[in-house]
C-alpha cells in the first residue's frame, strides 16, 4: 500500500513513512493510493466479533508490511486495554431507529484516544526498531490535545508539545493537558483560536529546517493512521445493525472533518451507509459549503461545543482531492484561495460531495434544548459537541434507516454546558476524580511561528 498527497507533488511514501512524516512535503495530506475492499462475507463475519478483531481486519490491507500479523494484533490489543467498556465503542437507543454510538470510554473521555492509544503503540514500536527520537507538535481544540498527551506521557523516543487556544478550551480539558507530569509533554497556550493553532503546526511543517532539525511529527488527523483508526467503529456499528444486509447512516458531529472522512473510507471499503450527515456548530462553513455556498472564512465564534470551533478544516482537503478526481493541482489551487479567504466548488466536484455527504447545524439554544430534551426522553446525558449531532441526525434522518449518531465526548468533559441544560453536573470517573487538585504546568506562547519555534527548541536543549 503506497501512499499520496492531496497535492500531487510529493513523494510517494510506505504507510511507516506517512505516519511518522505527518504533513507531506508540498503541503498536502496523504491518502492510500487505492482504497482496498472487504467483501461482504468478511463484513458479515464481523458481527458478534470483538472489537479488536474487526480493528485488525479492517486495518490491516492499509499497513503493507510496516508490522507483522501477530506485532499489528498485539498493538490494537494493547491499545483498546485502557478503555473502561468491555465493548470499546458500545451503542445505546435514543429512539426508534435512531442509536448513539458511545465513543468517550477511552483514557480521555473523547473518541480521540481510539487513535491515539493506537498511534502511541505504532510509534513507539517503529521508533523503536528504527532507534529514533521525534518531535511530535500537535495542536488542539482541547480533545486530540489531552489524548496525545496520554497516549505519548513518559515515552522515550517522543517529545510531544500541544498547541492549544488559551481561554477557548474547557476546565477539563485543559487541565488534562498541563497537569500529567511526565517530562516530555508540553502544553502550550496560544493566543489565538484554533485555527490559529492548527496553521502555525502546518508553518513548522513547512519550515523545513525547523522540521528537519527537530525530526518533526505529528499526531492530528493529519497523520493518516489517525483517519484508519476511526475507520473501525463504523463497521462495529453498522454490522451490529444488520449490515451488510442493511444499510444504515451516520451521523458525525464534525470539526476538523476526519472522523466523518473515517466515515466515508469505510463506506468506500464496501459498508453500506446509505446517508454520512455532517453536523456542525454555529461554525458552519462546512454546513453552508455542503449546501452549495462556497468555502469562506468568517469569524469563529467560541460555542458551547468548543472541539468544533473550527473554520479551516484540515481534512476536508482529503474529501476535495477525492471530488476533484484526485486532481492534486486543483487541490493546491483551491488551497492557495483558502489562504486568502476562501474558494468555490466546481459543479462537478460539489456534486461528488453531495453524493456522499449531507450537512446541517445547530445553533447554541437548540445544543442545550438538545441535552435537556435528550436526558428527559431517553436518560442519556450527551455532551454537547454529541448533542450538535444529535440534533441534526434527528432533523434530517429517514425513519425507516437506522440512524447511527456519534457521540464523541463524555459530558464530564463539559459540565457547564450540561449543567446548564440539565440542571446536572456530570461528575468525573473516579480515575480523575482529582483533577482539579492537580498542579497545572503550561507555557503561555504568542500566535506566532518564531516564538513556538524558539519555545520549542529552547526545550529541546536544555
Ligand atoms: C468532542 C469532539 N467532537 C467532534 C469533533 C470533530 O471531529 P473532527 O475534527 O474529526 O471533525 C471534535 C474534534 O475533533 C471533538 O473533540
Ligand atoms: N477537535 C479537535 C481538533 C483537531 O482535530 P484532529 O482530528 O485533526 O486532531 C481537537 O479536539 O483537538
Amino acid at each position: 500500500m503506497r501512499y499520496i498527497s492531496t497535492r500531487g507533488s510529493a513523494p510517494v511514501l510506505s504507510f511507516e513513512e506517512a505516519m511518522l512524516t505527518g504533513l507531506a512535503r508540498d503541503g498536502g495530506l496523504y491518502v492510500p493510493e487505492t482504497i482496498p475492499t472487504l467483501t461482504a462475507d468478511q463484513i458479515a463475519a464481523m458481527q458478534g466479533q470483538s472489537y479488536e478483531d474487526v480493528a485488525f481486519t479492517v486495518m490491516r490491507p492499509f499497513i503493507g508490511d510496516t508490522f507483522t500479523d501477530d506485532e499489528f494484533r498485539d498493538l490494537i490489543a494493547k491499545a483498546y486495554a485502557t478503555f473502561g467498556h468491555a465493548a470499546r465503542a458500545p451503542m445505546v437507543q435514543l429512539a426508534p431507529n435512531h442509536f448513539l454510538l458511545e465513543l468517550f470510554h477511552g483514557p480521555t473521555l473523547a473518541f480521540k484516544d481510539f487513535a491515539m492509544q493506537l498511534i502511541g503503540q505504532m510509534f513507539q514500536l517503529a521508533l523503536g526498531r528504527k532507534g529514533e527520537r521525534v518531535t511530535i507538535v500537535g495542536a488542539t481544540s482541547g480533545d486530540t490535545g489531552s489524548a496525545a498527551i496520554e497516549a505519548f506521557r513518559g515515552l522515550d523516543n517522543v517529545d510531544v508539545f500541544i498547541l492549544y487556544p488559551h481561554g477557548r478550551v474547557s476546565d477539563v480539558q485543559r487541565r488534562q493537558m498541563t497537569t500529567p507530569t511526565e517530562s516530555n509533554v508540553h502544553a502550550l497556550a496560544v493566543d489565538g483560536d484554533f485555527d490559529d493553532c492548527q496553521a502555525r503546526l502546518k508553518d513548522m511543517f513547512n519550515d523545513f529546517e525547523f522540521r528537519d532539525g527537530v525530526r518533526l511529527a505529528g499526531v492530528n488527523s493529519i497523520n493518516w493512521g489517525r483517519v484508519l483508526a476511526q475507520v473501525v467503529y463504523y463497521f462495529t456499528a453498522a454490522t451490529s445493525l444488520g449490515a451488510p444486509l442493511r444499510e444504515v447512516s451516520f451521523t458525525v458531529p464534525t470539526g476538523n472533518f476526519g472522523d466523518i472522512f473515517a466515515g466515508y473510507i469505510a463506506k468506500r471499503m464496501g459498508l453500506p451507509i446509505k446517508e454520512l450527515v455532517v453536523a456542525t456548530n454555529q461554525n458552519d462553513i462546512l454546513d453552508r459549503c455542503l449546501k452549495g455556498q462556497g468555502y469562506h472564512k468568517g469569524t469563529v465564534h467560541a460555542s458551547i461545543s468548543p472541539s468544533m470551533d473550527i473554520q479551516v478544516s484540515s481534512n476536508f482537503e482529503r474529501a476535495l482531492f477525492d471530488a476533484y478526481d484526485r486532481d492534486g493541482n486543483a487541490v493546491a489551487q483551491l488551497m492557495s484561495e483558502l489562504g486568502q479567504g476562501g474558494f468555490d466548488v466546481s459543479q462537478g466536484a460539489m456534486q461528488a460531495l453531495q453524493d456522499i455527504y449531507t450537512s446541517g447545524r445547530a445553533s447554541e439554544a437548540e445544543t442545550t434544548q438538545t441535552i435537556t430534551d435528550a436526558l428527559a426522553t431517553t436518560g442519556e446525558l450527551l455532551c454537547p459537541h454529541s448533542a450538535v449531532g444529535v440534533k441534526v441526525a434527528q432533523e434530517l434522518r429517514d425513519e425507516a434507516t437506522p440512524m447511527i449518531t456519534l457521540a464523541t465526548a463524555h459530558p464530564a468533559k463539559f459540565p457547564d454546558a450540561v449543567e446548564d441544560a440539565t440542571g446536572i453536573r456530570p461528575p468525573l470517573p473516579r480515575r480523575m476524580a482529582d483533577l482539579f487538585e492537580r498542579d497545572e504546568r503550561l507555557t503561555r506562547v504568542a500566535n506566532d511561528l518564531e516564538a513556538l519555534k524558539t519555545h520549542i527548541n529552547g526545550v529541546l536543549n536544555t
